[in-house]
């Protein structure tokens, strides 16, 4: 089932990343000594070789090549840390003798130390193999993709004695970006135990585990019962905190369901329907800011990022900052751009609005969710009566290294 998954989260993100293969412009063949060996061949090129090796041709430089050699002087691969200094190689370096035999590239380069690369490893770690992979396969929802896919919840017990459980609720949240545990006991000490199942929580102004309910404690319309239209959290920090996990651990009132809208969906059908918005969105540095000033609270923190982050090789989305209430003064988008700019977010919030986008869930005592604050948005309807709200933030990179950990693609 979770192979199945996987397997279309990758056609999918195949489909959707707009890679486009630049193979056929490439030039700068100097000599065509092609040498045959298995299945593998190489020419030369004016700074590097260029290889062929089942798939399409791969390019390496030679500094690169000497940068990456896996000997035991020039790579420590029990701390998997490298020795060599890369200052100390010349930038003009070339092999006196290329091979390939056994399955492996040998170069012996001036002076006689010879590099060893597995064809498989260099097929592995070359840029074109890169540029053609996702680095996080995922699957975009609606709210129809997502009930239709029914994704079990972890259930308390097992997750917290199997680590099995734990890494099926990790494939689920990282394909869909949002995950859930149910029949958690309804304390903020049970939340930290989930949460700690999965990584380190994240320690912010809000404090590490944080428990609230609408008293205007801190300055912010969190801390009301006001509906929050969909937004990330953290916007205004250079890197937005990985993972939002909330626990209700009380509600006596009406109202205040939970929205969660995929912004990759959104942010992908911008993409198909008008690249240049897209591209603009995810050109443009833009500001968020959180000011808070009371006698228990002082807090000025701002961090600058475009709404959309794409990696470049491959413009695969990784990351989307949209938080309305917390963007800030835009400066630092020159005259010409703005009003594109304008039109651009407006075409991304169109998207993000449509009824058919949303998921609304009511969440209540001993249900976790754990929301992906990169890509998922999430908001608010308005409530009335006391309701407490618990939870923490993870970091992106923690998660994902537990994530490796178990043997996930991510
Ligand atoms: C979740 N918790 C209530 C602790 C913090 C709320 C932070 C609210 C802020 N406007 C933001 O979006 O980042
Ligand atoms: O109260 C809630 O359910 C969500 C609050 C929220 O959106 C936030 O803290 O960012």
């Amino acid at each position: 089932m979770l192979t199945k998954l996987l397997h279309n989260a990758l056609k999918q993100a195949q489909l959707l990343s707009g890679v486009r293969n630049t193979l056929s412009l490439w030039s700068h063949k100097t000599s065509v000594r092609a040498c045959a060996a298995r299945s593998a061949t190489f020419q030369s090129l004016e700074d590097g070789l260029e290889l062929n090796y089942g798939g399409a041709p791969m390019r390496f430089n030679y500094v690169w090549l000497r940068d990456h050699c896996r000997s035991a002087s020039s790579y420590n691969s029990s701390t998997n840390q490298r020795n060599l200094d890369t200052a100390s190689i010349d930038l003009t370096i070339r092999p006196d003798i290329t091979t390939v035999e056994d399955g492996h590239l040998i170069l012996t380069w001036p002076g006689g130390h010879v590099s060893k690369y597995s064809l498989s490893w260099l097929a592995e770690n070359s840029y074109e193999g890169k540029k053609q992979s996702t680095i996080q396969p995922r699957i975009f929802w609606n709210s129809d993709i997502y009930k239709n896919a029914n994704i079990p919840s972890a259930k308390w017990d097992t997750f917290m004695s199997c680590d099995d459980e734990v890494k099926k609720f990790l494939q689920n949240y990282l394909l869909y970006g949002i995950a859930f545990v149910d029949d958690v006991p309804a304390t903020v000490e049970a939340t930290e135990a989930v949460t700690q199942r999965v990584s380190l929580i994240r320690e912010t102004t809000y404090g590490r585990m944080w428990c609230f309910t609408s008293d205007l404690s801190r300055g912010d319309t969190a801390y009301s019962q006001l509906g929050l239209d969909r937004h990330t959290d953290t916007s205004y920090f250079h890197e937005p905190c990985g993972i939002q996990v909330f626990h209700c651990l009380k509600h006596e009132g009406t109202g205040g369901r939970n929205l969660l809208v995929d912004g990759f969906y959104a942010a992908e059908t911008v993409r198909q329907q008008s690249p240049e918005n897209f591209e603009l969105l995810a050109r443009s540095p833009i500001r968020h800011e959180y000011i808070e000033s009371s006698d228990n609270h002082q807090n000025h923190m701002t961090g600058f990022g475009p709404l959309i982050n794409v990696y470049p090789w491959n413009n695969e989305m990784y990351l989307i900052r949209y938080n309305n209430y917390d963007r800030s003064v835009i400066n630092t988008i020159p005259h010409d751009l703005v009003q594109p700019w304008y039109v651009a977010h407006r075409e991304l919030t169109k998207e993000l609005r449509r009824p058919e986008n949303e998921l609304w869930v009511k969440l209540t005592p001993g249900k976790v969710i754990f929301i992906d604050n990169w890509r998922v948005m999430h908001g608010r309807e308005s409530f009335t009566g006391l309701r407490q709200l618990c939870g923490c933030y993870l970091t992106r990179d923690d998660v994902l290294s537990s994530a490796r950990c178990f043997g996930l693609h991510a």
